[in-house]
């Protein structure tokens, strides 16, 4: 049995299809990244994967059941703009989660599990590279040094599944190499599953071990709602050639032309 199934899932909102049978299987540690044109649907994928929107049909399961349908400590997903906390310094930022998973009225852990949490949140922080920025507030952060810490937050709780949407879509160039070495060593460390979504194919065709590129492979020029996007391509990462780069590349771009007409 797969670690996840997605068997002729399709998304619907209202008469506008956004995503048509979608058939994938993902084993446990697989790094998935997903590209596509604007507005496919890729995050909307990932909005099923975290329970946060339903299949209109089809099947979606983890480890053979049905995908529970709240978010839950198992799937964590990180976005583009830094979703931290502003009011807390780096260091509970990262305590947080755990505060509210071990004690969810409270939301404050004390004596020797106050310890050991900040034990384990401390080695977090170390591992992104945020040691010296401790007990700093987030807009004392660079964007790189937020998104660091919205990293940490998500793997502090051990997700089976973690959901990256456009993690580094705001950073420099620059930046952005070091954060995908830093996703690389928790993704390795970790062996958690990954999806992420990335508007550039070139980190998509060498950042994990799998490229899903998600397109429409029907347009209605006159009906442009009634047809969604699948999964036209899905090639292991390392494997792939100048012209099947092209060929994506131009499809894609057809595509957001068509969708932005
Ligand atoms: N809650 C919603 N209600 C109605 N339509 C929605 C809803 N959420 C998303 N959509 C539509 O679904 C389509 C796909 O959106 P989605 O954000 O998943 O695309 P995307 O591929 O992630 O785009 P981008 O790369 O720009 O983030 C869009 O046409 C969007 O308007």
């Amino acid at each position: 049995m797969s670690f996840i199934t997605v068997n002729n899932l399709w998304k619907e909102y209202g008469h506008t299809v956004v995503l048509e049978n979608l058939n994938l299987t993902v084993e446990q540690g697989e790094f998935c990244t997903l590209v596509g044109a604007s507005g496919c649907g890729k995050s909307t994928f990932l909005k099923m994967l975290l329970g946060q929107e339903q299949p209109t049909r089809g099947q979606l399961a983890l480890e053979g059941r049905d995908f529970p349908g709240e978010p839950d400590r198992n799937r964590g997903i990180v976005f583009q703009r830094y979703s931290v906390f502003p009011h807390l310094t780096v260091r509970q930022n990262v305590l947080m989660g755990l505060e509210l998973e071990q004690k969810p009225l409270l939301g404050k852990l004390f004596g020797k599990a106050r310890r050991d949490a900040l034990e384990k949140v401390d080695r977090m922080i170390e591992s992104v590279g945020l040691a010296h920025a401790a007990n700093k507030w987030p807009h004392e952060l660079s964007g790189g040094m937020q998104q660091r810490l919205a990293i940490a937050q998500s793997f502090i709780m051990e997700p089976r599944v973690l959901l990256l949407d456009e993690p580094f879509g705001a950073l420099d160039p620059g930046i952005r190499g070091d954060m995908h070495e830093l996703i690389l060593k928790l993704w390795r460390d970790t062996g958690t599953t990954i999806f992420m979504v990335t508007h550039d194919l070139h980190e998509g065709f060498y950042l994990g071990t799998r490229l899903l590129v998600f397109d429409k492979v029907r347009n209605d020029p006159q009906k442009p709602e009634a047809y969604g996007a699948t999964i036209t391509y899905d090639l292991p990462i390392g494997q792939n050639d100048r012209q099947t780069y092209e060929s994506i590349e131009s499809s894609v771009s057809e595509t957001a032309r068509a969708l932005s007409a």
